[in-house]
């Protein structure tokens, strides 16, 4: 009898149940969303007068959705790992290394947890709000969160050590099965779109390390010193009152290993890299968007920062033909001869002044700031003082040093006969590491040592001969010229030519380069020849 009664009353239940979802699906279908809000605000409040369980929200962004909260990604991860057996809907994604899934609750899944004798349930949940921007296509965006419930009577014991060991576990968590990603601003996002952020990324793959890379070995030491105090000083920073990052500007010709040495700085310290296209950021607003959307433990990147936008001597130029007013504007985003326009970037040096080291750029910490340019001298000085790009590095043409370091990643070759003459021909040539490890590179099976240290030696005999062509095609007109001001220095000894001091450097100086039979290839021989073509 008694479990014939039990049924009837869950099936009322259900079907109570039931009913009542129906009428508030169409409440919530035809009321407007403030009505609908207004029935739920009140629902609550009822419930709580009876209810004896305590409920908290995780949500993903807080406020005004400019950041990810820490709280729900921990939170996240932490569910994962500690409920995934138990959670019944859930969703797969590659973790660390690509080599292993990660498992976390789908959406409205809800799983129990213990902890001391304690139960608790955490549900996964979203709603759909509207937008506040009314330029969006979007009407409506997912807020996602996770809640908390608990009975009334843990609430200091959850409130207090529960939650802290979920959020020190689920951080913990989340280092460990950190996949490093590589993010990238493009013209592709929308902005606000359903994803919520301005970057992009893919998994951070880079193999480059700084043992893999050609330069010297005190530079490399100092380097990695500098990298790994830096990110250890988080408590120096504080003390010290200044916003932890750390600017670096790498230099040097192409093929010098700049973009190399920024992944083997992130896979040194295990950073993010977050490559910034500054061409494709409209303005100010949105470059300060991008900075607060990344995260700490990462190199924000701007590669080329010379051609990127046209940052050279701009307020100089700006400072004759504009008045003070239109110069705070600074527009440096054109280059020359294209116009502004809706491709046009808009962001000005006072933009990316601020971005590196305004206020809002201490937001998150941790955070390595990296320019790469191949021009150093064309970058206005203020973008380069120290406070902003703290650490100058130049990289330049491969050393004998370097050359050891790639003979050992490609060849596995610490010594070879042939090391003494390829040390003779790289201390007089330029060649970039770029070019070495080409030439060292196998170019079939049955490449050996042997035969890609000769087309080392061969490349490099043929760069000494391009290298002295070229000094003898430019000896062959300054010899001319020389001949010629030899005439007319004759003519001034005979009194015809009203000689000045002048003339008289120019002369001396191309006596002695006609003398010396070559060109010396200095600043002074190079204002000479300017001269005498005047
Ligand atoms: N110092 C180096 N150590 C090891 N490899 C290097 C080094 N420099 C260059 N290389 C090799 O040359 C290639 C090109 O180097 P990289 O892209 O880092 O040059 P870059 O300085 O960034 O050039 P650019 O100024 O054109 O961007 C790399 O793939 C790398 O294999
Ligand atoms: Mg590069």
């Amino acid at each position: 009898m008694m479990p014939l009664k039990m049924n009837e009353m869950w099936t009322t239940m259900g079907s109570t149940l039931a009913s009542f979802m129906f009428v508030w699906a169409i409440i919530r279908q035809y009321c407007p969303y403030e009505v609908s809000r207004f029935f739920e605000k009140y629902t609550h409040r009822i419930m709580g007068y009876f209810y004896p369980y305590i409920r908290i929200s995780f949500h993903e962004y807080l406020g005004d959705r400019l950041k990810r909260s820490e709280a729900y990604a921990a939170v996240e991860a932490y569910l994962s790992a500690n409920t995934s057996k138990s959670a019944k809907r859930l969703k797969a994604e590659m973790g660390k290394d690509s080599s292993n899934l990660v498992l976390t609750m789908d959406e409205y899944e809800r799983v129990t947890d213990e902890y001391e004798g304690m139960k608790v349930w955490w549900v996964s949940s979203k709603v759909m709000s509207p937008t506040r921007s009314p330029m969006s296509y979007y009407q409506e965006q997912e807020k996602r969160f996770y809640k908390l419930s608990f009975h009334k009577k843990y609430r200091d014991m959850i409130t207090g050590c529960y939650l802290e060991h979920v959020m020190r576990e689920g951080k913990e968590i989340r280092l460990r099965n950190r996949q490093r990603k590589l993010y990238t601003n493009g013209p592709g996002y929308k902005w606000p779109s359903y994803k919520q952020t301005m970057w992009s990324h893919i998994v951070f793959e880079h193999p480059a390390t700084f043992d893999t890379m050609a330069l010297e070995p005190e530079r490399k030491k100092e380097i990695i010193e500098d990298l790994v105090t830096f990110s250890k000083s988080k408590d120096f920073y504080a003390r010290i009152g200044k916003a932890w990052k750390r600017g670096y500007l790498l230099y040097g010709p192409p093929g010098t290993g700049k973009s190399t040495m920024i992944a083997a700085m992130a896979n040194l310290l295990a950073y993010d890299v977050y490559d910034l296209e500054l061409t494709a950021v409209k303005d100010n607003t949105e470059l300060r968007k991008l900075l607060i959307e990344t995260t700490s433990k990462s190199i924000i990147v701007i590669e080329d920062i010379d051609c990127s936008l046209d940052l050279t001597g701009q307020r100089k130029k700006k400072a004759d033909k504009l008045s003070d007013d239109e110069n705070e504007k600074d527009v440096i985003g054109r280059k020359e001869g294209k116009e502004e326009g809706s491709s046009g970037s808009k962001v000005t040096l006072s933009g990316l002044l601020n971005f590196i080291d305004g206020i809002w750029s201490a937001c998150g910490g941790e955070r390595l700031i990296v320019f790469t340019t191949n021009y150093v001298e064309k970058l206005d000085p203020a973008l380069i003082r120290r406070g902003r790009m703290d650490k100058h590095i130049e990289l330049s043409y491969c050393s004998f040093d370097g050359f050891k370091v790639l003979a050992n990643n490609y060849l596995k070759l610490e010594t070879h006969p042939l090391f003494d003459t390829i040390k003779r021909l790289i201390g007089e040539i330029k060649i970039t590491p770029a070019d070495v490890a080409e030439n060292l590179m196998p170019k079939s099976p049955l490449d050996d040592a042997h035969k890609c240290l000769s087309n080392l030696i061969e490349a490099l005999e043929e760069a000494a001969a391009a290298a002295k062509a070229e000094e003898l095609r430019q000896i062959s007109p300054i010899k001319e010229q020389a001949d010629e001001m030899e005439h007319k220095s004759c003519i001034k000894e005979n009194g015809e030519l009203h000689g000045d001091k002048e003339t008289d450097q120019v002369v001396e100086k191309l006596d002695s380069i006609k003398q010396n039979g070559q060109l010396r290839g200095d600043k002074e021989t190079d204002q000479a020849m300017n001269q005498s073509q005047r």
